[in-house]
């Protein structure tokens, strides 16, 4: 089945639009959390996987998405990318869909072979085999069409999805973003080739195999992208931690309640530490982990026309 239509199915069925975001950063593990690994750079990996595995095992059920930062990940070398692999490998597991965070882009050539490696398959030996096999990546656009024409080639081709960054979260996204160039502003300019980049690649369900990243920061940005773009779906990053809230993300759905997924990363690792939980579950981190979904879903459900999803 098509990306863009695994997405929609599994929205429905969980009745939630939540990605789920695994950023694992040591530093704020539970208290005590560290203790039982060994005090090198294999043993905080290995607490990575533990712990990644364990937020996988109470939010797989509840969310359609979870999305894997690679960064986190990365810091810790080969090790820390190991532990990245397994705990895919244990989300896989689950009836949920896992996007990997990389913000990867090259050169044309360069770019299919990120596109291999995460979305296809590499040649071993006489035939080929994936390598990361994860149902979706995020890319960047700025080296245009050549960079971006493979992972649409390859994603076609295995039924996978591709997020590209249109409009970004962060403070300064508005520095090169919104410069105005032709009379509009550049991410529109990137909405606008995106269209073309997906041309021919829609599901059933009526969205695209490429989809776009929006930040839940910027809510009239939000609105004016999902008016631009019809028919594609939005990685909404920025709800909570960041400061974007469900009325801010309304926008970002369709008519349908469809359309937009919204990503928590920190409220929902994390949540052990905010004084909302803190108190309530004392020391039971995977129970405010378990709270903090609900809770999101619930705040998406009254504010935001993912509400829909629910009344069926
Ligand atoms: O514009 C963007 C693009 C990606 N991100 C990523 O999403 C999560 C957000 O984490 P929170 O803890 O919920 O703030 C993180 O992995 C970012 O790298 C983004 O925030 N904004």
């Amino acid at each position: 089945m098509e990306f863009a239509d695994r997405v929609v199915l599994a929205v429905r069925a969980k009745g939630n639009p939540i990605v789920a975001g695994i950023d694992p950063r040591p530093e704020e593990l539970p208290p005590g959390f560290l203790d039982g690994f060994p005090d090198d750079r294999k043993g905080v990996a290995d607490a990575l996987r533990a712990f990644g595995c364990a937020i996988v095992d109470v939010v797989a059920p509840l969310a359609p998405v979870i999305k894997f930062q690679s960064a986190f990940y990365e810091a810790y070398g080969p090790e820390g990318l190991a532990a990245l692999r397994d705990t895919i490998e244990h989300a896989r597991k689950y009836d949920v869909l896992v996007i990997f965070d990389g913000k990867r882009n090259d050169i044309g050539t360069t770019a299919e072979a990120y596109a291999r490696a995460y979305l296809g398959k590499v040649p071993v030996g006489g035939s080929f085999e994936p390598a990361w096999d994860v149902d979706a990546m995020t890319i960047n656009p700025y080296l245009g069409t050549d960079g971006i024409a493979p992972f649409v080639k390859i994603a076609s081709r295995e039924q996978k999805g591709v997020f590209v960054l249109v409009r970004t979260s962060n403070a300064s996204a508005g520095d090169f973003q919104d410069l105005v160039c032709d009379g509009l502003p550049v991410y529109r300019h990137v909405a606008n080739r995106l269209k073309g980049w997906g041309q021919g690649h829609q599901g059933a369900e009526g969205y695209n195999l490429l989809g776009a990243v929006v930040g839940a920061t910027y809510p009239q940005e939000l609105a004016q992208l999902r008016a631009d773009l019809p028919g594609v779906l939005l990685l909404v990053p920025g709800y909570g931690t960041q400061g974007g809230t469900a009325q801010a993300i309304a926008a970002g759905f369709d008519e349908n309640g469809q359309g937009a997924l919204v990503n928590s990363s920190r409220g929902i690792t994390f949540a052990y530490a905010k004084a909302a939980y803190r108190d309530r579950f004392k020391g039971e981190w995977q129970r405010a982990v378990e709270q903090a979904v609900r809770d999101m879903i619930d705040d998406l459900a009254q504010n935001t026309p993912a509400g829909r999803l629910r009344s069926g």
